[in-house]
């Protein structure tokens, strides 16, 4: 994890706002999937942005599509499991160098199918001590934050 802040009102990055503002935000869709308590989160593939580090599965939202049903397809493509989506847990907007992304994190409950990693490195159930083990993108600080400190949301 790094150490880079993101808050809804203040957006990180290293390029000047008159930049920012020309760049095009990437609209991602992401799930916390839940099974019996446990989270699940994948590991990004070698050779991608961001690469190796673990994350919540998910991907690019396509035109005219919404980010529930964007989830819903993304998690199929890239593990083969099937969900129900529920709450909108976190929404949050994140600069990396030359790319801005739109995240919708989504509590996702799953319903069936084994994981398998269809589009990724590798896949993990984890409780809330084994999450803290894991490196994360700068853009999910916020959001493994709440899931530390609330355990409401593990339920
Ligand atoms: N699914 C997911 N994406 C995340 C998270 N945090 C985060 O910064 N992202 C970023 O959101 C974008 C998700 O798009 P994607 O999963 O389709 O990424 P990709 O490899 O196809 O992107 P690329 O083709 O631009 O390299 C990536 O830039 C990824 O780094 C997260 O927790 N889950």
């Amino acid at each position: 994890m790094t150490n880079e802040n993101t808050t809804p009102d203040s957006v990180s990055s290293s390029k000047p706002d008159s930049e920012i503002e020309l760049l095009k935000s990437i609209e991602v869709s992401a799930g916390l999937v839940f099974r019996n308590g446990l989270l699940l989160i994948t590991q990004r593939r070698a050779g991608d942005h961001l690469e190796n580090l673990w994350e919540f599965p998910g991907g690019k939202r396509s035109a005219e599509e919404s980010f529930e049903a964007c989830l819903k397809r993304e998690l199929m493509e890239e593990l083969g499991i099937e969900v129900e989506v529920r709450d909108l847990v976190d929404d949050i907007t994140h600069d990396y160098p030359g790319k801005r992304v739109h995240l919708k994190f989504f509590k996702c409950k799953w319903l069936r199918n084994e994981p398998q990693a269809l589009a990724c490195q590798n896949f993990a159930w984890v409780g809330p001590n084994q999450l803290k083990q894991y490196a994360f993108p700068a853009a999910d600080e916020r959001l493994l934050t709440k899931l530390f400190t609330g355990a409401e949301l593990w339920r």
